[in-house]
């Protein structure tokens, strides 16, 4: 079996005439933290959508722990253990931060609305037991305090910490996030890293999108570069800051690092 978690193959995805990704082909190994940087428009979004199965792909393949995935939808690989979150967070402000949590353990539950409806004792018995995974997933990012607080009233760099242990309570073997550092101050983000760092040792891999160079060339084990949908570079963060053509791509001919 592949060393690699995912393996992106010859993926392309057209918008009517434009070729938003081209081509593009890379693998995540387990465990590593990979990073996706490109300029403005350089089609690292829709690379997310489709590999996280918002859009389909126009041709290539995804694969994931060694399964095509082409096509599953965002709740099925998320059974499989394949989650991701947004540029814009997508929380329930009028929720508690416990209960938002608790929205992401839903790829685990076994009980079906039915059941729920009539709180039958294994659906209590798993309500309870996604009240104390999110609660554990919360005490990781250092929020148990806030557990009961709601959502919306909390500052916005503990959201994104809300955000992320609501995709980790589903115990997915890979995280994509999309411009997680987005908003956040040095030390938020610095948090934000220490937390993935700590979920790293716990088997979570992580691919993510982000325009904050500092953060990706000190956290990206390996970065992988778009411009114009396809890929001109991959390496580790070494490698790509002296990349010619990642130079040339985000300063035009000037002679310089992309951070
Ligand atoms: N739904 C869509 N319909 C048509 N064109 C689209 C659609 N989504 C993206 N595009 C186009 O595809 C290209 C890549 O866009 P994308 O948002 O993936 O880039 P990006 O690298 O994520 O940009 P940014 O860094 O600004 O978020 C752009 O030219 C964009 O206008």
């Amino acid at each position: 079996m592949s060393a690699m978690l995912l393996e992106v193959e010859q993926l392309s995805k057209s918008f009517g005439g434009v070729q938003a990704v081209q081509r593009v082909s890379f693998g995540v190994k387990k465990g590593d933290i990979v990073a996706v940087i490109g300029p403005n428009g350089a089609g690292k979004t829709t690379l997310f959508n489709v590999i996280s199965g918002i859009t389909p792909p126009t041709d290539g393949v995804v694969r994931f722990r060694g399964m095509t995935v082409n096509g599953k939808r965002p709740d099925e690989l998320a059974m499989l253990g394949m989650t991701r979150t947004f540029q814009n967070l997508q929380l329930f402000a009028d929720m508690t931060v416990l209960e938002n949590v608790m929205v992401g353990y839903h790829p685990r539950l076994k009980s079906g609305i039915i059941s729920a409806g009539f709180r039958l004792p294994h659906t209590v018995k798993e309500e309870k037991r996604a009240r104390e995974e999110a609660f554990a997933c919360l005490e990781q990012v250092g929020l148990a305090d806030l557990a009961m607080e709601q959502v919306g009233t909390l500052p916005y760099g503990i959201q994104r910490l809300v955000e992320i242990a609501r995709a980790a309570v589903s115990r997915p073997s890979l995280i994509l996030l999309d411009e997680p550092m987005a908003g956040l101050n040095p030390q938020e983000s610095k948090q934000l890293v220490d937390v993935w760092l700590a979920m790293r040792e716990q088997g979570i891999t992580f691919l993510f999108v982000e325009h904050d160079m500092e953060t990706v060339m000190s956290v990206a084990d390996r970065i992988v570069v778009l411009d114009y949908g396809q890929k001109i570079a991959e390496g580790t963060p070494e490698e790509i800051a002296r990349h010619p053509d990642v130079i040339k791509a985000y300063l035009g001919e000037e002679e310089a690092a992309p951070c």
